[in-house]
């Protein structure tokens, strides 16, 4: 695929994923395909919380998140934190179905899947960073972040485990922008030079070719200008039961 040169280039300008397929919108079609005509197309990067409540509590939690982490040595006193924490779980957790039926709901019909609370970008998930990622009109699409202390493998580094995490995810949007779905059978992938933490980390992704059922996809990170892990995958088309329901989110049938 070409570099990217678009004068309207969404890269980390918070643009909305766009359609890249002429008069066909990959993303509407394979939406409707799957949830039925009367599902509301909504882009993923501009999808909104059912109740902004929730937003916020995600957020604040990636706050404590981020300062906790690797505070052991501050000196902090965390007694009146850890009282409020416990108030608030004591207000959540009763209000809260069991995960079984939180799950069905998810992926009820014209429900948000699990878009907002995937660990890779659910704003609602306090484990995901949150990643956004944006299409560009050659077809790959991309996502700039910068990762702290929850995500540290070696010294100073992110855990290869995270960098392979939100490859394997960039890969999902880069079928998704090209109007393509599957799931990932087989994935390699190469640690070419430390991957930092504290310093921004720009992720690449593309189909490189698609043929039946098979998506051969391909993934960069870069930071500094220089390559820290490159990765290659192949997803295959198929069938996904969708939790509660009697139907499932159907493959890539071209
Ligand atoms: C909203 C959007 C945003 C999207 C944003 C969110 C995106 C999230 C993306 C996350 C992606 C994931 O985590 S996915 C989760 C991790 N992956 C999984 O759990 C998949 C588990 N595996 C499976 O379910 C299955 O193995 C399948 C579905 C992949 C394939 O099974 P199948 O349907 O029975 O097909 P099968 O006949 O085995 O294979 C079909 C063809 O592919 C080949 N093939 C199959 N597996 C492999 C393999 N590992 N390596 C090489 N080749 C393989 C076969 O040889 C065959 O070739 P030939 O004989 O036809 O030539």
């Amino acid at each position: 695929m070409s570099k990217d040169t678009s004068a309207e280039d969404p890269w980390h300008s918070g643009g909305k994923l766009h359609p890249v397929l002429g008069t066909r919108d990959p993303q509407l079609a394979d939406a409707q395909r799957v949830w039925g005509e009367d599902f509301e197309p909504v882009d993923l990067s501009e999808l909104e919380g059912a109740d902004p409540h929730l937003e916020d509590v995600g957020e604040q939690m990636r706050r404590l998140r981020d300062a906790l982490t690797g505070i052991a040595d501050s000196g902090a006193d965390l007694a009146e934190a850890a009282e409020l924490l416990r108030r608030a779980a004591d207000i959540v957790e009763p209000q809260s179905p069991d995960q079984a039926t939180r799950l069905a709901s998810q992926w009820r019909k014209g429900g948000p899947g699990a878009r907002r609370t995937n660990p890779v970008g659910g704003t609602e998930n306090v484990i995901a960073p949150p990643l956004r990622a944006f299409g560009h009109p050659d077809g790959s699409v991309s996502a700039r972040i910068t990762l702290g202390l929850p995500y540290q493998g070696p010294p100073g580094c992110v855990h290869g485990g995270m960098s392979a995490l939100m490859l394997d995810h960039l890969f999902g949007f880069a079928n998704h922008w090209v109007g393509l779905r599957g799931m990932t059978a087989h994935y390699e992938i190469d640690y070419r030079k430390p991957t930092p933490l504290l310093e921004p980390l720009d992720m690449k992704a593309w189909v490189e070719s698609h043929e039946g059922r098979k998506i051969w996809v391909r993934a960069t990170i870069e930071s500094g200008g220089e390559l820290r892990v490159e990765a290659r995958a192949l997803f295959i088309s198929a069938n996904v039961p969708l939790p509660g329901r009697d139907a499932t989110a159907p493959g890539e049938e071209r």
